[in-house]
């Protein structure tokens, strides 16, 4: 009753004292780290013609290039790489992996932005939401232009992954890519254009939502956390996965070189649903058969690849990549691999288990 009486009081005194009656303390600004990879948001050309070489400006340079990001956050600057996201590789993903953790984890920074190539941007994204151990926001992004192009995208862009990085409808959502005003989840995020500014895509599900000069608006609801998370081993390389990629007139010898090769496993970019031919069908029926995990996905960019439509998954030992791209699904199946998860029903399982 005595503890009860004290508690309301306590709470009469901060009714009566707020809005006002305390001094207001200027809050600090959140703390962003930016790790900089390289890519065309880093990429500098000589003026004049249509080349340029990526990943040649620093991480110090591309913040200075944004006027008000430091009224954002206090942004601090780590070039992790300086390198075109075609070269994106297990080396480098690993690194950001456990530098992103450490920073996150260890209360060091209370968001990472991450510029990156556009390329492979929806591959790093998604290899770094399937094995973050932290919930804090992560953002990747790019440009299309370089920095040294009439109305270059990247300044914005940088400006706008702050901006939502440091959102509170950010929180609990993962890894995000933001380009071009919009914001897509890591899971669904697509490049779908070879040039244009508006190139990402989320064709399965919409984006997460945009930006604009008010406001940082999520049209889409907190997804659950991944189920499952995956392990990195001690040291680079993951797995060997090859993505063969389905056509009219396809025989066996792709999909029978890269079982020569030692893949652990194969992702079947295929035509339509999932699909390919007999010889091709036959091939990753036989490879599964000697324990590579095989995923059928789809070439066509927008759909999900169904189980038992055409092809008899449950009796050929297959796996289908639902909403994942090839790119996407191959990334799962080293993960999956890595961490001894190799029966189809179980990699199936992991499949449909990520967050969107
Ligand atoms: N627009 C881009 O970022 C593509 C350029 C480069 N190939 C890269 O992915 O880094």
């Amino acid at each position: 009753m005595v503890a009860a009486r004290h508690i309301l009081l306590a709470c009469i005194v901060a009714l009566a004292l707020g809005g006002g009656g305390l001094p207001v303390q200027a809050q600090a600004l959140p703390r962003v780290a930016v790790l900089a990879t390289g890519g065309t948001i880093a990429g500098s050309g000589s003026g004049g013609g249509i080349g340029y070489q990526a990943g040649k400006v620093s991480a110090q340079d591309l913040i200075a290039a944004v006027p008000g990001i430091d009224k954002l956050a206090q942004i601090s600057a780590e070039q992790v790489s300086s390198i075109g996201s075609q070269d994106m590789n297990d080396t480098v993903w690993f690194t950001l992996a456990r530098r992103i953790d450490d920073l996150l984890g260890k209360g060091e920074a209370d968001a990472v932005v991450v510029t990156h190539g556009t390329d492979t941007m929806e591959e790093t994204a998604f290899f770094l939401a399937n094995v973050l151990r932290t919930d804090k926001p992560v953002v990747l992004v790019g440009s299309m232009r370089p920095s040294t192009a009439i109305s270059a995208d990247g300044p914005a862009n940088l400006y706008e992954a702050v901006k939502v990085a440091t959102s509170d409808g950010a929180k609990g959502r993962g890894v995000l890519v933001v380009l071009n005003d919009t914001i897509h989840a890591a899971r669904l995020v697509q490049k779908t254009n070879t040039t244009s500014v508006e190139t990402f895509q989320s064709p399965n599900g919409g984006p997460a939502g945009y930006v604009d000069p008010a406001s940082v608006r999520f049209v889409q609801p907190v997804a659950p956390r991944a189920t499952k998370l995956y392990t990195l081993p001690a040291q680079p390389p993951l797995p060997r996965v090859e993505i063969v990629y389905a056509h009219a007139g396809m025989d066996a010898a792709a999909i029978d070189d890269a079982v020569k090769r030692g893949a652990k496993g194969i992702v079947l970019a295929g035509v339509g649903d999932g699909n390919a031919s007999k010889a091709a069908i036959d091939a990753l029926a036989a490879a599964a058969q000697q324990g590579v995990v095989v995923i059928r996905a789809s070439r066509v960019g927008s759909g999900f690849v169904n189980r038992n439509v055409e092809v008899d998954d449950d009796k050929l030992g297959f796996a289908v990549s639902l909403d994942l791209n090839p790119q996407k699904a191959r990334v799962l199946a080293q993960l999956l691999i890595a961490n001894g998860v190799t029966q189809p029903a179980a990699v199936q399982e992991a499949v449909g288990a990520g967050r969107y």
